[in-house]
């Protein structure tokens, strides 16, 4: 059996989509759930800035090119379907989701963003929420993830160029060899009410794997195979 499927057959996507919430704009919420499911498996999360896009094409062409039946992870494609269809970092309430889940760093009011990789500070305003996990996409998420327990999270993003994890683990490790990214334990600044933030709260191994600045194009074919080995990647100790 081949592990991947054949080109001609990958426009679509195998069948066992789920549902675990609505957008403010009611778009559906949708996860892949893994076919080899079990205690080690993770959850892959990306979009969760809508305007960061390689990362989202780059996962959804490797769901759809490894044969199903050998996905060990969990998938949440586009945390913020809203940004995606507005090309938005925020979601349709202006408010960044990854300063608003329910933290304890979390901070009232304002934060900033780089317009683009051209600019040189970061001066773009967004809002962090009236309260922390005030957004749906942003409470929705973490309700999956009380559900299904994953044994970790590998969070994409882009254009920061680099794989972060506090605890330089082993799937760290394996991120930053075969995403030939540099393996850093912090991305350098604050994130009050981050997605990471809330998952070291709750004692869940959080990874950020940012991508260069990359089209989409030059992603999906510069990272499919790395990507479609992280949806059934393995520790050594359980291969
Ligand atoms: C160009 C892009 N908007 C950017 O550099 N953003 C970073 C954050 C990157 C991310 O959220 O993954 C920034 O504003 O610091
Ligand atoms: N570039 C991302 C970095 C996320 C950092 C990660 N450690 C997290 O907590 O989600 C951001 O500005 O939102
Ligand atoms: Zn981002």
């Amino acid at each position: 059996m081949s592990a991947t499927r054949p080109r001609a057959l990958r426009g679509a996507f195998p069948p066992g989509t789920q549902h675990y919430g609505r957008s403010l704009l009611g778009a559906p919420l949708i996860w892949f759930p893994a076919p080899l499911a079990d205690h080690t498996s993770g959850l892959i999360i990306a979009g969760t800035h809508g305007d960061e896009n390689s990362s989202i094409v780059t996962l959804s062409c490797a769901l759809r090119t490894l044969s199903p039946e050998l996905r060990r992870h969990h998938v949440v494609l586009t945390v913020n379907p809203d940004g995606c269809q507005l090309g938005l970092r925020a979601n349709a309430n202006g408010v960044d989701l990854n300063r608003n889940f329910p933290s304890a760093n979390w901070k009232s009011g304002e934060t900033v963003y780089r317009w683009n990789s051209s600019a040189d500070s970061r001066d773009v305003v967004l809002l962090t929420g009236d309260n922390p996990g005030s957004e749906p996409e942003s409470e929705a998420l973490c309700q999956l993830i009380h559900q299904i327990h994953p044994a970790w999270v590998v969070s994409f993003h882009d254009p920061l160029a680099c794989i972060e994890d506090p605890r330089h683990s082993e799937l760290g490790r394996w991120l930053a060899e075969s995403f030939a990214l540099p393996l850093v334990g912090s991305v350098g600044y604050e994130t009050p009410g981050s997605f990471g933030s809330w998952c070291n709260d709750i004692g869940l191994h959080c990874i950020t794997a940012e991508f260069p600045p990359i089209s989409s194009d030059e992603a999906s074919e510069k990272y499919l195979g790395a990507m479609t080995a992280l949806l059934r990647w393995r520790a050594a100790a359980h291969r």
